[in-house]
């Protein structure tokens, strides 16, 4: 449970220090005054970076030399405090938790467990390939440090092969020299991306139905379908699970496409190239969904997020609305707002632009407004 929350020159912030209710917040607010600067702090220490993708140094308040972002947090948190910190010059980035320093960032990652909805995640479902893999690997990297790990091995690897095959191309040379500096990653990308792959399958495979239900409860009248695209691996039900299966594939991947890959410069197949395929009715959701069927399968992600999260660390995340019933109608927005109390969040921070706008089920929580990034009392609960 949050319970403070301390920013000191994050965005346009220059000291914000907010004590959280354990029910939790509304922040009302004109556009461009700080609400959603405010949940990207909050979730900044859940991602240790901004949840719009931001660069570091883009989130540090213009002309400051560095932020730092603390919470004070309660039951059933694993800590009581959690601090995150990025210095423009250094460009270093350190976070303490109860006090101590993590000589690894990664650890810290997930202390203060959160999980955002707002319009924008209608990238999810609108937006390319890599916004999905992205979703798939921040939830399962913050619900298994094994995924984390796997995750960053590969990548690892991915980078360095993929810089000797741009060697390669650029040398216009396929000497066994070059392909030797190429297949030396082979082993470590096949290992960690088969367990990557597995992984996704699997949160896939154990999903789908939840989120054909979750769409269908939201008000989606065709079945909503979720499948894991992948660009290679196994492809036998059976093993799409088996991190080993997995494995083995992608090594006889490599042998048989390198020659390829060694012309293009680049990797061609793994777990960096799936996709998270959504259908509506069979047609694909990015091309032939509307607005509000996109946005609605992406609430029915961020849904599947918290129960994700939710089961692996044992409590519920906190949950960040920003204005997260936009462009739904009311029908929707009603049943949004059910599923959200039926997910067991017990704090939220809901940040929206007028006081018309927060749904019934909220106007008991305390609010605030804010205003050129400082928060004011407005009412009290009623
Ligand atoms: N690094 C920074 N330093 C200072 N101010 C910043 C920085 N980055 C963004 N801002 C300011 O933050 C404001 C945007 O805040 P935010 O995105 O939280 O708006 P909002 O209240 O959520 O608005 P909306 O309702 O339109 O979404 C802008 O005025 C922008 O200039």
């Amino acid at each position: 449970m949050l319970a403070r929350l301390v920013a000191k020159d994050y965005r346009n912030f220059t000291q914000l220090d907010l004590e959280v209710p354990s029910t939790g917040l509304v922040i009302i607010g004109e556009n461009g005054h700080g609400k959603t600067n405010l949940l990207e702090a909050v979730a900044y220490l859940a991602l240790l970076r901004s949840f719009r993708g931001a660069r570091d140094a883009d989130v540090v308040r213009f002309g400051a030399p560095a932020f730092h972002v603390r919470a004070e947090l309660t039951h059933p948190s694993a800590f009581n405090t959690v601090t995150v910190g990025f210095e423009r010059n250094t460009r270093r980035k350190r976070a303490t938790l109860d006090g101590v320093e993590q000589p690894r960032l990664t650890s810290a990652l997930g202390a203060v467990p959160s999980v955002e909805f707002s319009p924008a995640d209608v990238a999810l479902v609108a937006g390319g390939p890599s916004e999905r893999r992205h979703y798939l690997d921040v939830m399962l990297a913050l619900s298994s440090r094994a995924y984390l790990q796997a995750l960053q091995l590969y990548r690892g690897a991915l980078l360095r092969r993929n810089a000797a095959l741009r060697t390669a191309q650029r040398d216009g040379a396929r000497s066994a020299e070059h392909e030797a500096r190429v297949s030396v990653w082979e082993p470590a990308m096949a290992e960690h991306g088969g367990f990557v792959a597995a992984t996704r399958h699997a949160f896939v495979r154990d999903h789908t139905e939840r989120f054909t239900q979750l769409s269908a409860a939201i008000g989606e009248r065709q079945a909503v379908v979720m499948k894991y695209a992948a660009t290679g691996g196994e492809t036998s039900d059976e093993q799409l699970t088996s991190a080993d299966a997995q494995a083995d594939a992608y090594r006889r991947a490599y042998a048989q496409q390198r020659t390829q890959e060694l012309r293009r410069g680049v990797t061609l197949v793994g777990p960096h190239r799936d996709d998270l395929q959504l259908l509506l009715g069979g047609r694909d959701l990015r091309t032939f969904g509307s607005a509000g069927q996109q946005r609605s399968a992406a609430i029915a992600l961020r849904l599947l997020e918290l129960a994700t999260l939710r089961d692996a660390v044992g409590y519920p995340p906190l949950l960040l609305l920003d204005d997260p019933f936009a462009e739904l109608d009311l029908g929707r927005a009603g049943r949004v707002l059910a599923l959200l109390e039926d997910s067991g969040a017990s704090q939220v921070l809901l940040a929206v632009p007028r006081v018309d706008d927060i749904p019934a089920a909220f106007t008991r929580l305390e609010q605030r407004s804010m205003c050129d990034g400082l928060l004011q009392p407005l009412a009290s609960p009623s």
